[in-house]
């Protein structure tokens, strides 16, 4: 069976549906469908907080330091941040109204715009803006057909809506079949011949679906609380996504450098180990001194707590 048939399956699955049927179909008054994509927005926001907050992430930005950028800070983040609060309500609200890819793609390519402007033009967010404006766009058509928000209908949705069209948007090149106007992802991506943030949408986000919240859910299941289920979350992504930031930064040897620290941590046990803390400050100076940064990583991590809190709204 396709991914698309088994998510089409899930989909008409009535154990999707939620139990009150006031709340089934496409019947919510206005007020109701604006106070729901003001929530999403407000978590989406939320979720990209928690990810810049947390400390220590190997390389990346946090409010304690640096990491490997001299581009950027938190300040620079938090702007990026506040200029992405209406893009996410938007997009809730085009999914909600079913919008084909090409309005999301416009909101999105927007969105990208106020970012840069925030920042004087330092990508901070790219690809977060991409990944969770996807999952905002499902929330809102799931909410506003009275579908669960669960990981799994989530996910049959973005396929079942979006997959044909973000499959067309892996395989888009440059107009004239070179690599002029390609960006730093898509280079990486070509020159090494691996997967980069289009085709893990198109695909459905995998690495989020299948293996960061599922690490997340189980170190949050030991009681180990909220900051160790996002590192055990960030390390398994760091040790099994091809994040093209590391391949442009430092070529196939820094992604596999950074894919055996992240093994080595989860394999002494994550957080589950008295001195995780830190493990994870020596793979932090590590990652400082060769200037790698796990960006796409960062990324699917907001995401993760994205995920985790849309299935709480009601
Ligand atoms: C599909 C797009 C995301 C564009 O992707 P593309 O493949 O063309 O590549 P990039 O423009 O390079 O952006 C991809 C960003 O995605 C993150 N990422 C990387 N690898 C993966 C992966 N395997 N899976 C998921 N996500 C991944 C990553 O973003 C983070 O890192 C950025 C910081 O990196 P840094 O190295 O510091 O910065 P650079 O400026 O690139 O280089 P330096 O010179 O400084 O080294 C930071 O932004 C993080 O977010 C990649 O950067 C998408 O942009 C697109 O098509 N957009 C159009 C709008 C749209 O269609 N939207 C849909 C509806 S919402
Ligand atoms: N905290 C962070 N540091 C550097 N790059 C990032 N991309 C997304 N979040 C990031």
């Amino acid at each position: 069976m396709t991914a698309v048939a088994a998510a089409q399956q899930l989909q008409a699955s009535p154990l999707l549906r939620r139990q009150n049927p006031a709340q089934q179909g496409q019947g919510l008054g206005k007020r109701q469908q604006r106070a729901f994509c003001l929530q999403v927005a407000r978590l989406a926001l939320r979720s990209l907080y928690r990810e810049l907050q947390l400390y220590p992430k190997p390389g990346l930005v946090s409010l304690v330091d640096n990491g490997s950028h001299s581009d950027m800070d938190a300040a620079t983040f938090m702007r990026s941040l506040f200029s992405l609060r209406h893009f996410f309500r938007e997009v809730t609200q085009a999914g909600m109204a079913g919008k084909e890819f090409a309005v999301l793609r416009q909101l999105g390519i927007a969105a990208e715009q106020r970012m840069l402007r925030a920042t004087a033009g330092v990508n901070t967010h790219r690809g977060a803006i991409f990944c969770l404006g996807m999952l905002c766009a499902a929330a809102g058509y799931c909410h506003g057909r009275g579908m669960s928000l669960s990981p799994a209908t989530l996910r049959a949705t973005l396929l079942i809506q979006w997959g044909d069209a973000l499959t067309r948007h892996m395989q888009e090149r440059a107009p004239d079949g070179n690599a002029a106007g390609l960006s730093h992802g898509r280079l990486a991506a070509q020159k090494y011949a691996v997967s980069g943030a289009s085709e893990e949408a198109a695909l459905g986000f995998p690495s989020l679906f299948e293996i960061a919240l599922p690490r997340f859910l189980l170190t949050l299941s030991a009681a180990r609380g909220y900051d160790a289920a996002a590192i055990d979350a960030l390390f398994a992504l760091m040790a099994n996504l091809n994040d093209t930031n590391l391949y442009h930064r430092g070529g196939p040897a820094a992604a596999a450098k950074v894919k055996a620290l992240a093994r080595g941590f989860l394999e002494m046990g994550g957080s589950a180990i008295n001195d995780w803390r830190e493990h994870a400050i020596s793979c932090h100076k590590v990652f400082i001194q060769d200037k790698l940064s796990p960006g796409g990583a960062a990324d699917l991590l907001a995401a993760t707590y994205l995920l985790h809190g849309l299935s709480y709204l009601r």
